[in-house]
C-alpha cells in the first residue's frame, strides 16, 4: 500500500492525473488495450503536462500507466498509437482530423523545465518506448517491464528522440538493433544498456519514483533547470540553444543592470550601466 496521498487534479477519460508534495502524476488509463493512445489521450495528455509545466509548485512529473489490465491482468506503461484509431494519414477521432500529436506531448515534455521520470510498470512498446527515451529518467518495474520497438512492424518511425537520442543513449548498433529486429528486453536489458536509471521490485515502483522524485526536490531548482536545458543543448541544435537562452535571460532579468534598463525605458531617460561591473 503506497503512503503516497495523491490528490486528483481533474478527471479524464483516458489518463489519470494527480498531485502531492511537489509531484504530478500523469498515467495511461486504457490498461485493456495496454495503454495505447488515441488522439483524445494525447490531448488529455498534452493539458495535464501543460498544467503540471504552469504550476509553479510542481518541480517533478511522473509518467506511467495505470494497470492490471482488467482482462488478463497484464502491466503496460504504454502501447503506443492504438492501432484502431490509425486512419490513412495519422491517428483519427470523432473529428475526423488525423494526427501525430504525440510528437507534440515529446517536445512539452523536453522542453518544460522540470524533471519528467518514466514510471515503466510493464510494457513500452512503439510510441511508448519512445516516450519513456524522452523522459528525463526511467525507473522500470523488475518484474513486469518490457520494452520493444515494434515501428518496423507497423510501418511508422519516430526519427526524432525515439530513435535518433536513444542512439545517443544505449549507442548505434544497440539502438539499431532495437529497431530493427523489435525484440522483448528485460528491466534489466535495458538498465544495462543504459536506457533505464533503476529496475524496481514492482511492488516499490511508485514509492520508488516518488522518492526520487523528492531527492530531486530537495536540490537547487534553478540548478536542474538549468542541468535539463544543458543536457538537451547539443542535441536540440537552435531550438536547444533558445531554450538555455531563455532561462538565461530570465537570470540576467533579475540583476540590478537589467532593472536599471527597464527603469530607463520607462522614465523615458538614457540607461546608466557605469556602475554596473564588468565580471570575468
Ligand atoms: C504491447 C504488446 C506487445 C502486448 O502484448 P500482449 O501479448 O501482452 O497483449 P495483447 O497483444 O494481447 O494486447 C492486449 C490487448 O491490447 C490491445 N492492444 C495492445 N496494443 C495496442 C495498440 N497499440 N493499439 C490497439 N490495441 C492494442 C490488443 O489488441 C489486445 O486487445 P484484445 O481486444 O485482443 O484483448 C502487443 O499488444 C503489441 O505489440 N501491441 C502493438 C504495439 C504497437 O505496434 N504499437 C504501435 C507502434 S507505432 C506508434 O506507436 C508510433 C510510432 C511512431 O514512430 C510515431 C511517430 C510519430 C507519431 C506517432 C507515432 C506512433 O504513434
Amino acid at each position: 500500500m503506497s503512503k503516497i496521498n495523491w490528490k486528483t487534479v481533474k478527471e479524464y477519460e483516458d489518463i489519470t492525473y494527480k498531485k502531492c508534495g511537489g509531484v504530478a502524476r500523469i498515467a495511461f488509463n486504457r490498461p485493456e488495450v495496454r495503454n495505447a493512445f488515441r488522439p483524445k489521450t494525447v490531448g488529455e495528455l498534452f493539458e495535464a503536462f501543460l498544467d503540471a509545466r504552469e504550476d509553479p509548485s510542481i518541480g517533478v512529473v511522473l509518467l506511467s500507466g495505470e494497470g492490471p489490465s482488467p482482462k488478463d491482468g497484464g502491466w503496460a506503461f504504454c502501447s503506443g498509437g492504438d492501432q484502431n484509431a490509425r486512419g490513412h494519414q495519422g491517428y483519427v477521432d470523432d473529428d475526423g482530423v488525423p494526427r501525430l500529436n504525440i510528437l507534440e506531448v515529446q517536445r512539452l515534455m523536453r522542453f518544460m523545465p522540470k524533471v519528467v521520470i518514466a514510471v515503466v510498470p510493464g510494457w513500452a512498446v512503439g510510441g511508448g518506448h519512445s516516450l519513456h527515451v524522452t523522459c528525463d529518467l526511467t525507473l522500470a518495474s523488475k518484474e513486469h517491464a518490457i520494452f520493444k520497438q515494434t515501428d518496423a512492424d507497423v510501418t511508422s518511425f519516430d526519427g526524432g528522440y525515439g530513435s535518433a537520442y536513444l542512439a545517443k543513449m544505449v549507442g548505434q548498433k544497440r539502438a539499431r538493433e532495437i529497431f530493427f529486429l523489435g525484440r522483448n528486453y528485460s528491466a534489466q536489458d535495458a538498465y544495462e544498456m543504459g536506457m533505464v536509471n533503476a529496475v524496481i521490485p514492482h511492488d516499490e515502483l511508485e514509492d520508488t519514483a516518488y522518492e526520487w522524485a523528492q531527492e530531486i526536490l530537495a536540490k537547487s531548482p534553478t540548478s536542474i533547470k538549468m542541468l535539463k536545458f544543458a543536457f538537451n543543448l547539443t542535441d536540440d541544435g537552435m531550438v536547444g540553444q533558445q531554450v538555455f537562452a531563455g532561462e538565461a535571460t530570465r537570470l540576467a532579468y533579475m540583476t540590478d543592470e537589467a532593472k536599471e534598463g527597464r527603469n530607463a525605458f520607462l522614465e523615458k531617460r538614457k540607461p546608466d550601466f557605469k556602475d554596473i561591473k564588468w565580471i570575468s
